[in-house]
Parts: C-alpha cells; sequence; structure tokens
C-alpha cells in the first residue's frame, strides 16, 4: 500500500441498495407524506412544487414515457433555464433507467445539434424560453421524435406541453400507489449524460451511472462531508442543472427532503430577500459570485440568522476571496468542494468543522487521490505539487462513442488523471493550483 496514495474515510452510512431512480422514488414517496413539504420554490414567481405534487408528476411522467415507447435503453434530453419543472424529466427517466442528456440551454444552435448527435435523445424536453430554438435544431435531427414543453399551459405549434403528452399516455385510472420504478444493474446504466467542456476540442457527452449517483446520494446524507439531514431545510441555489455542480447537489437535496429555492437568474437583491425570507440554511455559489459578494455592500442589509454554510464550488476560490465573503455573511468559514463533471460530482470536500483557508477539501468516500509527478511518473508525497488522480466509484463511465479520449483520461488502472496542478498538506488538505 502506498502510503502517498489517500483514501477517503469509511462511509458514516453504507451505501444504500437501488437504482438512482429507486432511492428518488424511496425518498420522495417518504416526504410526500409530510403535509405541505415544499420541493421547490421558484425566487422569481415565489411559485412551489410540493414533493406530494413531484412524486405524482414524476409517477404519472414515467407512465407516460413507458407507454409512448421509451425503455431503459433509450435516452431522452433536457434543455432548460433552472425551472420547477425542470427535475420532473429526469427523475421520471430516472425511475425508468433511460438515460438524459443535461444539455446548456445557453448553447447556440451548432452547439446544440453537435451535443445532441452525441446522445441522440428521442425526447428533447424544452421550456417556452429554449423552445425557438429547439424546435429550429429539431429539424436537422432524425432521431429526435417529439419535444415537449414543461412551463407551457398549451400547445405550441409541433410541440406539445408536459401537461398534454401526461394527459395523452398515462392510462386516466392510474394510480401513483401502484408505481414502481425499475430494476436493473445499476453498475452499469447510464443514467446521466452531461457536457464537458473537456481540454480541448468540442464538448464531450460525459455518461454517468445510477452508481455513481448512489455514492453522491451517500455523500449527501453524510454528517462530515454532506449536510445534516432535516427536510424543509432550505436551500438556495443559481447553480445551472445542467451542469454536474448543480444537477448532483439538487438530485441529493431530494433525497434529503430540503425545500430548493431556485434562481435562473443571479439578481443581487433577489438573492439576498430570498436568503432571508426563505430562512435559507446553505446556498450554493460559484467563485464569480463569490467576489461579487466580498464586495457587495448590500449584504448588511439583510438579516440572516439562519444562514449556516456558504459553500463554493464549480471553480477553484482564493483564500482572500472566500475569508472576505464569510467575513461579510458573518460566518466563520466557507466550505468548498472540487470534482470534475467526469467525477460526477465533489471528490474533495471541506469536512464539517474542519476548514483550512484556500483548502478545497479532503478525499471523501469510496475515492481515494494521488499527485502525481508527471516528468517521472512518481507518486509525489504531502507539499509537493504534481497533477491530481483520481479513483473511485463517481468516476465516469467513459465519453460518449469515444474510446480513445476516454482512454487519455482514465488509465489502464482507473486513475481519473484530472488535468489540474495541487498538493495536500500533512493533514491530507488539498489545494488547487492551476490547470495543467
Ligand atoms: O468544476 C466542475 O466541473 C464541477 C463538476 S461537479 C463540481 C462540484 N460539485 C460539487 C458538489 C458539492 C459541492 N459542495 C461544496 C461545499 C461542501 C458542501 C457540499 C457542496 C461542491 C462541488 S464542486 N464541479
Amino acid at each position: 500500500m502506498n502510503k502517498n496514495i489517500l483514501y477517503g474515510p469509511p462511509p458514516v452510512h453504507p451505501l444504500d441498495d437501488g437504482t438512482g431512480g429507486e432511492q428518488l422514488y424511496k425518498c420522495i414517496s417518504r416526504y410526500a407524506q409530510i403535509p405541505g413539504c415544499i420541493a421547490l420554490t421558484n425566487a422569481h414567481t415565489k411559485e412551489n412544487i410540493l414533493y406530494k405534487d413531484l412524486l405524482d408528476l414524476t409517477c404519472r411522467l414515467a407512465e407516460s414515457l413507458k407507454k409512448y415507447g421509451i425503455t431503459t435503453d433509450s435516452t431522452i434530453a433536457v434543455c432548460s433555464e433552472n425551472s420547477l419543472q425542470y427535475f420532473i424529466p429526469v427523475i421520471a427517466a430516472l425511475y425508468i433507467g433511460a438515460a438524459t442528456a443535461a444539455v446548456n440551454n445557453k448553447y447556440n444552435e451548432r452547439e446544440l445539434i453537435n451535443c445532441l448527435n452525441l446522445s441522440k435523445p428521442t425526447l428533447i424536453f424544452c421550456s417556452t424560453e429554449t423552445w425557438p430554438k429547439v424546435r429550429q435544431v429539431k429539424e436537422k435531427l432524425n432521431f429526435t421524435k417529439k419535444v415537449i414543453i414543461l412551463d407551457n399551459k398549451d400547445n405550441s405549434d409541433s410541440a406539445q406541453s408536459l401537461e398534454d403528452f401526461i394527459f395523452d399516455y398515462c392510462d386516466k385510472d392510474f394510480n401513483v400507489r401502484q408505481f414502481k420504478p425499475n430494476t436493473f444493474n445499476r453498475d452499469e446504466h447510464v443514467a446521466l449524460i452531461l457536457n464537458s467542456s473537456g481540454s480541448s476540442g468540442l464538448p464531450k457527452g460525459v455518461m454517468l451511472t445510477h452508481k455513481n449517483l448512489a455514492v453522491r446520494f451517500s455523500h449527501c446524507k453524510d454528517p462530515v462531508f454532506g449536510n445534516q439531514i432535516s427536510p424543509g431545510t432550505a436551500i438556495l441555489t443559481v447553480i445551472p442543472f445542467h451542469h454536474g455542480f448543480g444537477m448532483f447537489t439538487t438530485l441529493g437535496y431530494f433525497t434529503c427532503g430540503f425545500q430548493i429555492v431556485l434562481m435562473h437568474t443571479f439578481e443581487e437583491h433577489l438573492f439576498l430577500q430570498s436568503l432571508q425570507d426563505y430562512k435559507v440554511q446553505s446556498t450554493l455559489l460559484v467563485p464569480t459570485l463569490m467576489t461579487f459578494f466580498a464586495k457587495s455592500p448590500l449584504v448588511d442589509k439583510f438579516y440572516l440568522p439562519h444562514l449556516q454554510e456558504i459553500a463554493s464550488g464549480g471553480a477553484p476560490l482564493s483564500r482572500e476571496i472566500g475569508q472576505a465573503v464569510a467575513q461579510r455573511f458573518k460566518l466563520k468559514s466557507i466550505r468548498q468542494g472540487y470534482g470534475l463533471t467526469e467525477t460526477t460530482s465533489a471528490i474533495l470536500l471541506t469536512p464539517e468543522g474542519e476548514t483550512v483557508p484556500g483548502s478545497t477539501g479532503k478525499v471523501v468516500p469510496f475515492f481515494a487521490a494521488k499527485v502525481v509527478d508527471n516528468a517521472t511518473g512518481r507518486i509525489l508525497g504531502p507539499n509537493q505539487v504534481g497533477e491530481l488522480c483520481f479513483k473511485g466509484d463517481m468516476n465516469m463511465k467513459g465519453y460518449c462513442n469515444d474510446i480513445e479520449a476516454t482512454n487519455a483520461i482514465i488509465d489502464k488502472e482507473g486513475w481519473l488523471h484530472s488535468g489540474d496542478l495541487g498538493y495536500y498538506n500533512e493533514n491530507e488538505h488539498f489545494f488547487i493550483i492551476d490547470r495543467i
């Protein structure tokens, strides 16, 4: 055993059984029993969706998709800004075992065509905002049979509303209590396909499995690396749902029964007002917004006694910015996480109560990490800079239809070479230096 290979601690809870879809179904069903338990709130419109409604809609949509001919081998796509409805097709597909391609809603038509040609979805779920772009693109795709608009009451020409699709395909006497998610091999089965900007060339399709998802769910419930589980805890997120950071934090929040207050566009006053009004305990930010808040005079105008955690991810956060934001929000420190789209979610996380300024955290359960000197191939010890490599059950299955790109990033022993330079200190806290 090489002492320079660092292993995450054993999980507080062993990995739950079942597919990601079965685990979500079990959790959402539990919170659906709590009267008035809110799943999602749109901070812009103040509209809510309860866990009870989320359960009903995801089961009805799953039933409709099966009747429409979607199977465990199918792929669908979601192309939408953050919304109350965003996760209804994602969760319904997870129950069935169909893969969901989460497409960047900011893509232009050329980028959309490139990424949809990777996943070849039979159905595309879009929003009234993305419909015009999706409509143009659909004409050029021969594998997409139908477009469904998530946030529209009535149909637009050649696209059906979500409600209408469910009305057409779900049995009238369908009873949610009779619904059961499919069972399949979670190690192999693709759950989500996300776009990785990748170090070079056009974005690639990252295939993430139900096993990857199950490991993330375990981290969410972990008292050291995740959140304390108390249904009704309010979280505010402005992170795009189509990106790994937003996708797997939000899916994890559903398993914890949290109220997810979402924003699709950052507005400073609304953000701070929402923290106050919904008594938010934890909020997610990306470093550019952290920099913004480090200087914001508005923060002091709000009374935020419930705010316990500001979490940063999606890119390295400088020590100064982190400390400036913690001070401004009267918090001891900021929690950080580091991950790649290719590792599903964060594989380095600030353990609860163990914050080291400037550090992005420690190795999570079910993972190993090493720092490699690429010139010599040696595995380096503490305080020596090299390429960060990771091995564990959130490493992606591979890139869509791109074996050589997959083998270029994941070596024969299963180590994923991150392309990031960093080191760990004598207490195994990691620091990211730069992209290679
Ligand atoms: O940088 C990237 O490409 C993306 C891929 S997935 C990813 C991250 N996922 C996560 C998931 C969770 C977190 N946390 C940060 C603070 C600790 C509490 C949990 C949230 C940080 C990150 S950073 N970053």
